[in-house]
């Protein structure tokens, strides 16, 4: 089993402007690991080289598999399953049968009507239910399961920082982000998908279709993309090296609560099972917030361009340390002094 862990002085608090965020509890060095956090949800992103590796279905494994080595479904419902091996594929079963039939079908019609992007989204959604649904079953078949301690199914001891944070479908169910976040457009286009696509006619689930369109909200909200190469080292080496291409699209449970900075001191990259490992980029403080980054901050570099980027995918905007020093000295160029701090000489009529 693919088992979390998160440092003992990585704590949860909430913000009043950002929501729920990681902080330092005590002193952290530079280097030390903070968080390890396997997905609930994959799904493989096939890139440039279309006969690169996939990613092994079975989420306990998620390692990377050559597509001319590894077992394939034997209903061939779509080109980018694939597990280790047939153990894999086994331990699999039944958490697979709830996609394969919804793959059958829909696959190759969504990729072609409406993109790689959509049926990717979707496809991450289907597979956040169908790992529901095995989690269901799973506690079903455990009589013994009395477990009822926040969500966390671990059975960890009362001391053990994991228990701080929640795990499985309640980690899920608690991720940040509503339809209010997103605009109309968008929203009436998943309304659509979810119709079409996501019913509980489509699929063996029993959430209803406005359930599922606040599933997805969220995880637009807070899906990872994979790289191979780290993503948020601060200041970036010179000359400047790129995380690379994308290979995945992920929901973690706990690494979804780090809000963004442009000035991060965590790096986060994915290990060799996709579990997402948080490092501590530079020492931290007691009490401040540990922050990553949400884009490749070797491609976004000036402040309109890491603006834009997050207000259309993450809708909103930056207040970091490094994204005020550049406002200011922006609006000093400009010639005029920073809001705040401007004389108004006509409210002082005596000071002529
Ligand atoms: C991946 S979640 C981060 C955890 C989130 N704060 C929560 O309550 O679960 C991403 C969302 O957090 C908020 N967020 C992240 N970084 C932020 C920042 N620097 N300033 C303001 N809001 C931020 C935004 O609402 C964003 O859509």
């Amino acid at each position: 089993m693919l088992l979390p862990w998160i440092h003992p002085h990585l704590a949860q608090s909430v913000n009043p402007n950002k929501g729920r965020q990681l902080q330092a509890s005590q002193r952290i060095q530079r280097g030390e690991v903070l968080l390890v956090d396997p997905p609930y949800a994959i799904i493989p992103i096939s890139g440039v080289d279309t006969t690169g590796p996939l990613l092994c279905s079975n989420p306990q494994c998620n390692s990377p598999v050559q597509q001319t080595t590894g077992t394939r479904c034997p209903n061939r419902c779509n080109t980018d399953v694939i597990w280790c091996n047939d153990t894999c594929r086994d331990a699999d079963n039944p958490r697979h049968t709830f996609e394969c039939t919804w793959l059958s079908k829909y696959a190759a019609s969504l990729r072609s009507k409406w993109g790689e992007y959509n049926f990717g989204m979707l496809w991450l959604i289907v597979r956040t239910l169908s790992r529901r649904h095995a989690e269901q079953q799973q506690q079903q078949h455990d009589s013994n399961d009395n477990d009822n301690n926040n969500g966390n199914h671990l059975h960890l001891p009362p001391d053990s920082p994991l228990s701080h944070f929640k795990s499985g479908w309640p980690a899920i169910d608690s991720l940040c982000g509503t339809i209010d976040t997103w605009s109309h457009a968008q929203v009436r286009e998943w309304t659509v998908l979810v119709k079409k696509y996501l019913s509980s006619s489509s699929l063996p689930h029993t959430l209803s279709n406005t359930d599922v369109l606040a599933l997805i909200c969220k995880e637009e909200a807070n899906s990872f993309g994979l790289y191979p190469r780290e993503t948020g080292v601060f200041p970036p080496p010179s000359p400047a090296v790129d995380r690379g291409e994308q290979f995945g699209a992920a929901v973690y449970p706990r690494a979804s609560i780090a809000n963004h900075s442009c000035c991060p001191n965590i790096i986060h990259k994915p290990d060799k099972h996709s579990r997402m490992v948080f490092t501590a980029g530079r020492d931290i403080a007691p009490g401040e917030e540990c922050c990553i980054s949400y884009f490749d901050m070797t491609q976004y570099t000036t402040l309109r361009d890491r603006r834009e980027r997050l207000q259309s995918l993450f809708r909103f905007k930056c207040g970091c340390s490094r994204c005020s020093g550049q406002e200011v000295e922006e609006v000093e160029a400009e010639g005029a002094v920073p809001d705040g701090s401007e004389v108004q000489w006509d409210a002082f009529p005596g000071f002529e």
